[in-house]
């Protein structure tokens, strides 16, 4: 996925200047940087759920900035958003199979068991609530319902946010396992370390235009250039 120049505003707001990055399939790439920097921007712009008012998402050379979300998530590009947003009042299997759909991927499909595999403490608890779930249980939800969706591309916005170490351990290990799969995965984290142990590449935003970017050993040789940029050291 590439993203060549894109804009966003919010109303007369303009809060993304042009942003240029490039996910390599099967990789992974953390988008850092402070609050306020246009990371989840970033992230809605290529779901759709902002129209990006310049510039091109591409998807496997296709541009798809134009499409309405429903489109975009089918063509496989699904969006975890911040706060994690489950279904309340559903339970775990309900908020797994209403995600459910059918994709041509040329790759094993999800199910709700293949998210249980992924996610082992989800599987005592499918017939709970999904509000009644803890934080990390619901983000697992969360990535879970992405993935019942078979997307190419994920995009997670902060899944670690408001978790206890052990509990980001666990999301952490369950990504990396979907990059394993050859995912291809945009991260936005405000956890720098966190950030470094699972990414490939890096881009760091600072008022919603790139300051840095470089792979994932270039800014572990160098990381006050990147901390420069963010809050967190
Ligand atoms: N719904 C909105 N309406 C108007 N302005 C917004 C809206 N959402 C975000 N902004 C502004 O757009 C800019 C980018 O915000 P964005 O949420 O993308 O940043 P972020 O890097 O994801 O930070 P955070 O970690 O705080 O989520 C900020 O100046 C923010 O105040």
């Amino acid at each position: 996925m590439v993203l060549q120049g894109v804009h966003a505003h919010y109303g007369r707001s303009h809060v993304l200047h042009g942003i240029d990055l490039a996910l390599r399939r099967g990789s992974l790439l953390a988008l850092l940087g402070r609050n306020g920097a246009g990371k989840s921007t970033t992230l809605l712009s290529i779901a759709g759920l902002l129209k990006p008012t310049g510039g091109r998402v591409l998807l496997d050379g296709q541009p798809v900035e134009s499409q309405v979300p429903e489109a975009i998530a089918r063509r496989g590009i699904r969006l975890v958003p911040q706060g994690r947003r489950v279904f309340p009042s559903l339970s775990v299997q309900e908020n797994l199979s209403v995600a459910a759909q059918a994709r041509e991927s040329g790759r094993k499909s999800w199910n709700i068991e293949r998210v249980f595999e992924l996610f082992p403490q989800l599987k005592p608890r499918h017939r709970q609530r999904a509000g009644t779930l803890s934080g990390g249980e619901q983000q697992m939800l969360a990535i879970g319902r992405a993935l019942m969706g078979n997307p190419e591309v994920l995009l997670l916005d902060e899944p670690s946010e408001g978790l206890a170490p052990l509990i980001v351990a666990e999301v952490a290990e369950g990504i990396a396992r979907l990059k394993a799969e050859g995912l291809s995965i945009l991260l936005v984290e405000q956890n720098f370390k966190l950030a470094m142990t699972l990414a490939d590449d890096v881009v760091i935003l600072n008022t919603g235009a790139v300051a840095l970017r470089g792979t994932a050993a270039e800014v572990q040789a160098a990381p006050e250039l990147a901390t420069a940029h963010l809050s967190v050291i």
